[in-house]
């Protein structure tokens, strides 16, 4: 049985997460494991909440929290957010986990048994009013090229220029306001990445398959300017893992934590270590060390693209590093980014559609379908409740939910809540079958190479053949001069139900659900020989005429949720 492991990008734990954050990570990565598991592959499919560093400790501040407090809190508020739109993980973890702590510890250690850990010092921003270090985001000030009297310590908004701190005229902190600020002299770690550069090199060229976003980014972050820059690992917070040598403390590193992108990925790892520990699972290790088991692992990475340098360089490095036989990741699915009305989704600015009241308006799988069917692959894609609307409209309930209810209460008005028996398959039949067995290869070829828009309009394609097939045969015609003719029709076409609810579970699992339960069957294999497939539902067999599969959206309230979304939320 092929073995895969799935990791979604770790949403970040400061707010409830918008739609551009589920179509680019959680979302396909769900689809691809819902599909892995139809296919019989044993799968592993992993995500936590990324809880680190400086936004969490405001967001905590902000919403008057102990940080430990509303990192908890918010890990459930998401978790249940995911399980709303059926994300189905195997485990859900959280990154500030004892598991995680002690590995990302582990790592550092290992690290810096190997020569690959640097100690430097520098100077820092100290805003005595804050008690706190300062990161560069959180110093503003005037900028020097432009004037512009909101520039960050790291970069100018308003001109793009790049900045240090100490350019900054009348420097604040952006946390207080204070202007008691203090540069102080700190030491932090640093990783080694240019010592590894050459094999990261080499491993990035393997990958012949892999997207050309993925490994384009890879390469520029490898070869641009000066190359691959060592990076700073540790942080001048309270909040994180605390800087450790193993198990061993760190001398000179004491109050000190490892920077969230170091410990973040670790957490793909641990989170197998909590799902044992949580008692859903064991022997974690065959999953992650190719010395236990994992060497017949394929392990599949989702992510937007500004999480890609960090997974094709920065925890590829820790793990090479490591020189310990942890799994490298076999192939990384990545996205451009989906917007909103014209301009960008945001969590910090509450700028567009959020998973909660996504969930609050419409089912999931009306956001599943229309996000997978849009998935921003090939370029960055728009959200706007025009198409939405639209596409939503036309693909689930024209065609599919159509097809469903056509087919259902025709057979009950004719011959009862039952499969008809009598007739024998049409050439019409016949042809509808060879259609769908061909478009069926193109689908499991295009879901086996995460080729997720593809694979939607495919879908589609086989949804309407059955609507076109319906459209010809009409039954409803032909029931007068030769009713056994419809009734072996529509015996296809409630068969073709069931065989409909199995390949789209994957898209709209809690639809297809529906969908085998109105057909009163459990039969969900996998279809691969059509024609065996579209009759496991024989003559006689019972069914329920299902209530609406998926209601259009009207005019109005379209209108309404683009005036009720047009906004900020605070
Ligand atoms: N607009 C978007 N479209 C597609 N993917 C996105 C978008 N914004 C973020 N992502 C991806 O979502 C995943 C989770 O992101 P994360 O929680 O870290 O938020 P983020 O990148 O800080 O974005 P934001 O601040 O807008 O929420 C990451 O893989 C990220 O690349
Ligand atoms: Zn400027």
């Amino acid at each position: 049985m092929p073995r895969t492991l799935i990791t979604s990008a770790i949403p970040y734990i400061n707010g409830i997460k918008h739609l551009g954050n589920l179509v680019g990570s959680q979302l396909p990565a769900d689809l691809y494991a819902r599909y892995c598991r139809a296919r019989g592959d044993e799968v592993l499919f992993l995500c936590a909440t990324d809880e680190h560093g400086t936004p969490a400790e405001l967001a905590a501040a902000k919403a008057g929290k102990p940080v430990d407090e509303f990192c908890a809190e918010m890990h459930e508020v998401q978790a249940a957010i995911g399980a709303g739109f059926g994300l189905s993980f195997d485990h859900f973890g959280r990154s500030s986990s004892p598991q995680n702590h002690r590995l990302t510890q582990h790592f550092a250690g290992a690290l810096a048994a190997n020569g690959l850990i640097a100690e430097v010092s520098e100077k820092q921003v100290y805003s005595n009013a804050d008690g706190r270090f300062l990161p560069d985001r959180y110093i503003e000030g005037t900028c020097p090229n432009c004037g512009y009297d909101k520039a960050r310590g790291d970069q100018c908004e308003n001109c793009t220029k790049q900045l240090d701190p100490t350019d900054l005229i009348n420097p604040r902190s952006a946390i207080s306001g204070s202007t008691d600020l203090e540069v102080r002299e700190t030491k932090h770690l640093y990783l080694k990445q240019r010592s590894l550069r050459d094999e990261l090199s080499r491993w990035i060229d393997s990958k012949a398959d892999w997207p050309v976003l993925t490994t384009s980014i890879a390469r520029k972050w490898l070869n641009d300017g000066d190359g691959l820059q060592d990076r700073g690992i540790t942080r001048d917070l309270h909040w994180g893992v605390p800087v450790k040598k193993g198990t061993e403390d760190w001398p000179g590193m004491e109050g000190k934590v490892f920077y969230v992108w170091f410990d973040a990925p670790i957490e793909y790892i641990a989170c197998a270590e909590e799902w044992q520990d949580a008692g859903k699972g064991s022997d974690w290790e065959r999953w992650w060390r190719t010395d236990k088991g994992a060497e017949d692992v394929r392990y599949v990475q989702f992510m937007g693209k500004d999480n890609v340098p960090f997974h094709t360089l920065s925890f590829p490095a820790t793990i090479l590093g490591s020189g310990e036989p942890w799994k490298l990741v076999d192939y990384i699915k990545s996205f451009n980014y989906l917007n909103y009305e014209g301009g960008q989704f945001s969590t910090s600015q509450g700028r567009g559609v959020f998973q909660d009241q996504a969930l609050e308006i419409l089912p999931a799988d009306y956001w599943r379908w229309w996000l997978l069917s849009h998935a921003p692959e090939s370029s960055d894609t728009e959200f706007t409740w025009e198409t939405f609307q639209q596409d939503v409209n036309k693909d689930l309930a024209d065609v599919l939910g159509n097809f469903v209810s056509r087919v259902t209460k025709f057979c009950r008005s004719k011959w009862g809540e039952e499969v008809p028996a009598g007739g024998a398959l049409s050439e019409r039949g016949k042809a509808l079958i060879d259609d769908l067995q061909g478009k069926l290869a193109d689908y499991t070829a295009q879901m086996d190479a995460i080729e997720v828009r593809r694979a939607a309009a495919t879908l589609r394609s086989m949804w309407v053949a059955g609507n076109e097939f319906l459209q010809s045969a009409a039954p409803w015609t032909t029931f007068k001069q030769d009713p056994e003719a419809a009734a072996a029709d529509v015996r296809l076409a409630l068969n073709l139900i069931r065989v409909y609810a199995v390949l789209s579970a994957p898209f709209i699992p809690f639809s297809a659900e529906r969908m085998l339960a109105d057909m009163r069957t459990d039969e969900a294999a996998w279809p691969t020989d059509l024609s065996a497939a579209l009759t496991a539902l024989p003559a006689g067999h019972a069914f329920t005429v299902p209530e609406v599969l998926f209601a259009k959206i009207a005019d109005e309230t379209r209108e309404d949720w683009a005036a009720r979304f047009s906004g900020i939320r605070s």
